[in-house]
């Protein structure tokens, strides 16, 4: 009877896009399913609208969210045909701002699954880092494919989005991270692993919720932390030692020691910091080029020093030091920060945390400036960039100044903080504060703004890591780095930054637009490739021939990377590359638009 059940079920997964209602009947025969479902056989497509229909017929987005999160428990085929074919109506559901909803309602809409049959990732107690080698053993036994996972994020829920500690509740980031490399990058799902380190909230809401599914228990001190940390961290890396580790919205101090412990020693990188810093580096640039003021006259104030904001004013003093030979101490003399003392310097009266030293003004001499205005006032910034997590602290007062101080060149105002319920200003109120003049770009998509003058429809750039980190990995599961630097980073950002088309350009766009993200994250990922193979890193050497023989005549060898990448579509679809069966091909023509047939 089990044996008859368990062949049974391993047909239904191998008939993957003839499943369901797509059964062709002799299969239906073969497997007594005769009056048990409709006559009616269709195809993939039907299956689709259908799937479509249901989820739009759902009223709110969070039971958009809960519906695809079930489906996908179901059909993963169909999940992802459903999430390419309509990738921008459904990255808002998987992706924030939905996804913020879903963590704060986790333990409410948690879908009822059984793990022997399928995981939606591993869910890690302190106690279970006693038995660490039995867990992934276990993950591995629960795996419908015996292949190894190529990216892991990974974490604590101690910093979900812009939304606090949500504890075992932040594991939707994950899941919805790794559903946009599968989107995005063309991951393999089965080769992603969402993973939460369960190791309590310091959230009382949480303990004290009686649905709640994590551990009821405050977060462990530092020592405790980083142990069980090291201790996942150094399995995970011993069950598969190619894996790719993105860390994820970890709270800053924590975020930061990760990084240090683990960045030069294994395959990893932290998306807050890193990803973040790549991204709004490429949107910056172009923000930059468009702002009509040299970019040494910029004058850049942060809002928000903690792991995200430090981390891209890192990567936009590099590109200063690099691309504009300015010296790195007058770089850095360019940025000012306001954290919720006010602004940051070096004589401020408190302990400055350690990310923040670096960028603490020592100019300052009596001014302390308590609030966002008296930093404007006293900045008079060109650039006001948003990773504080207050909602509406770009207030219209602040914008309309910062349209006031910027009359020669345009203002760069990105509000990135996420959701966007915690973002700093909206699209439409950045626009009418600044008579339409504003270089923006958002964490969370905002909606296109139609000048009232004019009828020009307006549409704003997504400054989310979303564009770099599926880049970063499928980039590294392709060329297999011993580790990621920043420079390889910084050749993803440049990347990005010259990946606007003509139409992007010429409309004053800051990011290309997301109907093409795919393609866009592989030349993306080619940078990085190219970048790792220059510096000696990358260790598949099918890349560094690739690469070292078309650097001479081809400046980033990203054509005949894009060539590989190509043939690993074609020829390696199920070890490598996945696709729903039937839109592989339209990933390949997307993917490879640029590629002369003749690099392939
Ligand atoms: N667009 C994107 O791709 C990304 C956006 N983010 C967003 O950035 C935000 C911050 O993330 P992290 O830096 O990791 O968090 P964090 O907790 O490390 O930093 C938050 C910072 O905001 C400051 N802050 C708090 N209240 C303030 C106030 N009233 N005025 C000025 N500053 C204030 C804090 O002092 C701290 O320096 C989150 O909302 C997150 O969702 C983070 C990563 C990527
Ligand atoms: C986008 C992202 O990683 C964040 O808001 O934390
Ligand atoms: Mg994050």
């Amino acid at each position: 009877m089990l044996d008859a059940g368990g062949s049974r079920r391993n047909s239904i997964e191998l008939v993957g896009t003839k499943a369901g209602t797509a059964m062709p009947a002799e299969m239906r025969q073969v497997l007594n399913l005769q009056g048990l479902v409709p006559a009616g056989i269709e195809d993939f497509t039907k299956q689709e609208v259908r799937a479509f229909r249901q989820l739009m017929s759902k009223t709110s987005n969070l039971e958009k969210y809960e519906f695809l999160a079930g489906l996908r428990c179901i059909s993963v085929n169909l999940f992802y045909r459903l999430v390419l074919n309509h990738f921008k109506e459904i990255a808002p559901i998987i992706y924030t701002p939905t996804v913020g909803q879903a963590c704060l309602n986790y333990s409410y809409i948690y879908p009822f699954i059984y793990p022997s049959k399928t995981s939606v990732g591993m869910f890690i107690t302190l106690e279970d880092t006693e038995c660490i080698e039995a867990v992934m053993e276990n993950y591995r036994n629960s795996m419908a494919q015996p292949i190894d996972p190529e990216v892991a994020v990974i974490t604590d829920g101690s910093r979900i989005l812009g939304l606090g500690d949500l504890g075992v509740n932040g594991m939707a980031i994950p899941i919805g991270k790794l559903q946009l490399y599968v989107a995005i990058a063309g991951l393999n799902p089965g080769r992603t692993l969402p993973i939460t380190l369960d190791f309590g909230t310091n959230s009382l809401r949480y303990q004290n919720d009686p649905l709640y599914l994590g551990t009821r228990a405050s977060r462990p001190d530092d020592e405790k932390f980083y142990a069980a940390t090291d201790t996942v961290l150094g399995a995970l890396y011993r069950e598969f030692p190619d894996i790719l580790v993105q860390f994820e919205d970890f709270s800053t101090d924590h975020a930061f020691g990760l990084l240090e412990r683990w960045r030069n020693k294994a395959l990893c990188f932290n998306d807050d910091i890193q990803g973040t810093g790549c991204v709004i580096l490429g949107g910056f640039i172009s923000a930059v080029e468009q702002a009509g003021i040299p970019a040494r006259d910029q004058r850049i104030l942060f809002v928000g020093a903690g792991a995200a904001g430090t981390g891209v004013a890192k990567q936009l003093v590099d590109y200063f030091v690099i691309d504009h030979k300015i010296p790195e101490e007058e770089a850095k003399a360019m940025f000012w920060f306001v954290d919720s003392r006010g602004m940051v310097t070096a004589n401020r009266g408190d302990q400055l945390a350690k990310h923040k030293v670096y960028f603490a003004r020592h100019d300052n001499g009596d001014t302390q400036c308590r609030s966002l205005d008296d930093a404007v006032e006293y900045v008079k910034p060109t650039a006001l960039i948003g990773l504080s997590t207050v909602y509406k602290a770009f207030s219209e007062g602040i914008l309309t100044r910062m349209n006031d101080l910027n009359q020669v060149a345009r203002p760069i105002i990105f509000s990135l903080s996420n959701p966007e319920t915690k973002a700093e200003c909206s699209f439409e109120e950045a626009m009418r504060c600044t008579d339409n003049r504003v270089l923006f770009a958002s964490g969370t998509a905002f909606p296109a703004y139609t000048i009232p003058e004019t009828g020009e429809v307006k549409i704003p750039g997504q400054g989310n890591n979303m564009y770099a980190f599926p880049a970063i990995g499928l980039g590294a599961a392709l060329c297999k780095p011993k580790r990621i630097t920043d420079t390889m980073l910084f050749a993803v950002a440049k990347a990005l930054a010259n990946s606007l088309n003509e139409q992007e350009r010429s409309c004053g766009e800051l990011y290309p637009r997301i109907e093409r993200i795919r393609n866009v994250a592989a030349g993306l990922a080619a940078a990085f490739i190219t970048q790792a193979v220059r510096e000696g890193l990358a260790q598949e050497q099918y890349w560094v021939q690739v690469v070292e023989s078309t650097m001479p005549e081809k400046e980033a060898g990203q054509t005949a990377v894009t060539g590989r990448y190509t043939k690993r579509v074609l020829g390696e679809v199920k070890t490598l590359m996945w696709s729903p069966a039937s839109s592989v091909e339209q990933y390949i023509v997307e993917a490879v638009a640029t590629v002369n047939p003749d690099d392939i």
